[in-house]
This record gives structure tokens, sequence and C-alpha cells, in this order.
């Protein structure tokens, strides 16, 4: 039974669906919702999403244990915390303080520390995270507004975070497998090793050797090397046949090369931020209206940008985030709430929290992948079935908002 920790809520179905690839069961708990039926249950394996990437380190530190006590009651023996592959974090946390936390209460020695995910181009060499061919420091990483990441070496960025030690461990040793990656990581006195892995060969070294660890961390990637029971559970079931739309916060480079690729045939409407502003209930009014009186078969996307131009970090005094944020959180709820709409895929991490909590969602239960790391689950919204997609920043090939339905039918 593991019992997994998530800082945001698409990292959670990212894990997820690693964790269903490597046989597991698999269901996502949103922040404090119900946890599913423990041993002898419909899965062997729990997320709980939380949203504690950028906030304040203690509340960080106290959802985490929190989660981690739920989990234990639920009947976890094992516990993988899921930070961002590219490590998101400064040096005042929050990965070093809730990593410290679980380990103490765990009593745990020693903890991998694996953001390695080379599905989506992440990978660490010589302790250097790259994104694709370019170090962490070099990449679009650098620039972002909440969590720039300035430096490529993850344990220069974990030791700002702990006063324990940190040790790297190569790539030459995890090459030669499990049990000699086993005895590496016993003969370090560190309490965190930063591992090595450029490829997907790698991560099953690293999960061989940490099967007995109580506590692992990393991205999503390591779950592949956590192989699950691979005992058949219930079919995921799609929800009722409906309308669909896209709701994209994301401004990142691929979610708008998204964007732009399904304006090429169906329906893209920008939030008006000044509209918002003066009513933000009536934009997303306007825009729910607009979703709901589109053809029924196009899926039509409502994005908070179209390039990076339209980014305004405050619309007459309010931070323009706050604004997208609101206005897709509630056009989320009047499209579900109408009745029409059954599946949603939304973009954005942060966007993913407001959207999720305003629907009201307790778990999410993992269906069908789209993409490394991108997967429909189920959920019941406020009571209704729905299909929600959630859809880090960066991650899925150009056509995802087209091609996603395709799974549902
Ligand atoms: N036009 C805009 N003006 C101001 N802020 C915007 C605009 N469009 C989007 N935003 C904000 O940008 C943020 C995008 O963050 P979000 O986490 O949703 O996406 P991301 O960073 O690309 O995804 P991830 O966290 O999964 O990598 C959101 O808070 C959103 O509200
Ligand atoms: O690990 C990743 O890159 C993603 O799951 C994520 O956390 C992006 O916000």
């Amino acid at each position: 039974m593991l019992g997994a920790i998530a800082d945001d809520f698409t990292g959670a179905t990212d894990l997820a669906t690693m964790l269903r690839r490597s046989g597991h069961r698999v269901a996502v708990v949103i922040e404090d919702g119900a946890l599913p039926a423990g041993d002898g249950g419909a899965v062997d394996a729990v997320v709980v999403a939380l949203k504690t990437r950028t906030a304040p380190v203690a509340e960080a530190v106290r959802a985490s244990i929190g989660a981690l006590g739920r989990l234990r009651a639920w009947g976890a023996d094992r516990c993988y915390l899921k930070y961002c592959s590219t490590f998101d974090s400064t040096d005042t946390g929050n990965i070093g303080p809730v990593l410290d936390a679980l380990a103490d209460a765990l009593d745990a020695e020693r903890v991998v520390v694996v953001p390695s995910l080379p599905a989506n181009g992440r990978t660490v060499y010589h302790g250097h995270l790259f994104v694709g061919p370019d170090l962490l420091e070099n990449s679009s990483m650098r620039k972002h507004p909440l969590t720039p990441m300035t430096r490529s070496r993850v344990a220069e960025l974990l030791r700002p975070q702990t006063a324990h030690e940190v040790a790297e461990v190569p790539w030459e040793t995890v090459r030669l497998g499990g049990e000699a990656l086993r005895s590496a990581l016993a003969g370090t006195s560190a309490r965190y090793a930063v591992v090595d892995a450029i490829e997907d060969a790698d991560l099953l070294a690293i999960g061989a050797a940490t099967a007995d660890d109580v506590l692992v961390s990393g991205g999503s990637g390591l779950a592949l090397g956590i192989p699950g029971p691979r005992r058949g559970g219930a079919p995921w079931v799609a929800p009722p046949p409906g309308r669909g739309a896209v709701l994209c916060g994301s401004v990142s480079r691929t979610s708008l090369a998204q964007v732009a690729h399904a304006a090429l045939d169906r329906p893209v409407r920008r939030i008006d931020l000044d509209a918002a502003l003066a009513d933000p209930g009536a934009e997303a009014a306007a825009i729910a209206d607009w979703v709901l009186t589109r053809p029924p078969d196009t899926a039509p996307v409502v994005c908070a940008a179209r390039e990076r131009a339209d980014v305004r970090a405050e619309v007459g005094g309010t931070p323009g985030a706050v604004l997208v944020e609101a206005v897709l959180a509630d056009v989320a709820a009047r499209l579900v709430s109408s009745g029409q709409v059954t599946a949603l895929v939304v973009a954005g991490g942060e966007t993913s929290g407001a959207v999720v909590r305003a629907l009201g969602v307790g778990v999410l239960h993992i269906g069908p992948e789209l993409a490394p790391g991108v997967c429909w689950a189920t959920a019941d919204a406020h009571g209704r079935g729905i299909a929600i997609a959630l859809k880090s920043g960066n991650f899925g090939g150009t056509d995802l908002f087209t091609r996603a339905w395709e799974a549902l039918r």
C-alpha cells in the first residue's frame, strides 16, 4: 500500500498516471477529501493532492504531515513525496522542510531525491537537472514568476532548504543496476541522495534499490520503478456522454501552442480581463453561455491568453492571475451544473487547483493516459459524474486539446 503526497494537483495526476502504468490501482484524493477503502478495497495506491508548492513553509509542512497521518491510517506502509520534475522551489523551501518533516515522522535514515522524468525530457546527469537539452537554469523555468530556477545542480538547490547532508550518486553507479545502487546508497551517511537518471531503465534500477525504503521522493518518473500488484481493478468507466470543453489558464509555451493548434478547427475564446474586473460573475456567465451555444461536438477552448503579450500582471490593481482563476473556476462550475458538459480538460497547475476546488471534487478515479503525465479521471462534482483531465503547463503534444476526446468515445 503506497501513500503519496503531491505538492500540486496536476502533479498528483501526473504521479497517478505513472503509478497506473507500473501496475497500481490508484486514486487521487483532493486535499482533505475522504480516502477510499483501505486493504482489500479498490485501490492499492493513494495520492493526496495538496496545493503546497508555494505555500508558506509552515503551512506546507503541516498539510504534508496531516496527509501522511491520513495515509498511514488508510494503510500505507510506504510514502512517496512528489514534487515537480523541475524541482520548483526556492532557497527557503518547500521541498527540504517537507522532506525533513516526513523523514523524521517515518524514521527514514536515507531518502532518494529523483526529479527525473525522461518521457518529458527531464533528466539528471552528474547531479545536474536538464530540461530537454538545456540545463534547468537555461530553460524557461529561469523566469518562473514564483519559483525561478537559476541553478541546475539538484544538491545545490536542496542544501539551502535542509540542515541535513545531501550526497550525489552518479549515473555510472545507477547503470550497474539495483543491487550495486543499493550498496552505494547503504554506504552513504547523508540523509538525502540525489540519484542520476537519464532513461527509464535508470528509474527501474532506483526503484529496485529503494524497494525497502519507507520514504522516497521525486518527480513522477520514479513511480515507473515501483511495481504495483497488477491486480485487475474495477474497469474505468467514462462519464455519461455530453459536451466537452477546455479551460486553459496556463500561459506556458506548450499550452499556447496547444491553444493555437485547437484554434485551427474549433472555437476559441479568450477571457476579457477588463470585463472580468468589472463583473467576474457576468464574464463567467457570458463565457459559459458561449460554450453551451457552440456546436455540441466541437469541445471549444476558453483560454486566458493567446500569446504572452496577453498576460497582465495586474488589471485595475487586481492581479491578472486572480481574475483568470476566478473566472475559469466559475465557468467550470456553470458548465458542469448545466448538466450538458461532462468532460473538461484543464490546463495549468494553479488553474487546476482553482477549478477542482470550485467543482467540489473529493476523489479522482484515474483513467486512460493522454500523454506522459496527463490522464482522464472521473470525479463526482457536486453530485454530477464528470471526466476531467488536469494538464501540467509544459506537458502534452500540440494536439492534446483536440485529441483528448478520442479516449472518451
Ligand atoms: N492573461 C493573463 N494575465 C494574468 N495572469 C494570467 C493570464 N493568463 C493566465 N494567468 C495566470 O497564470 C497562471 C498560470 O499558472 P498555472 O499553474 O495555471 O499554469 P502553468 O504554470 O503553465 O502550469 P504548471 O504549474 O502545471 O506548470 C495562473 O495563475 C493564471 O491565472
Ligand atoms: O513533475 C512535473 O513536472 C509536473 O507533475 C508538475 O508538477 C508541474 O507542475
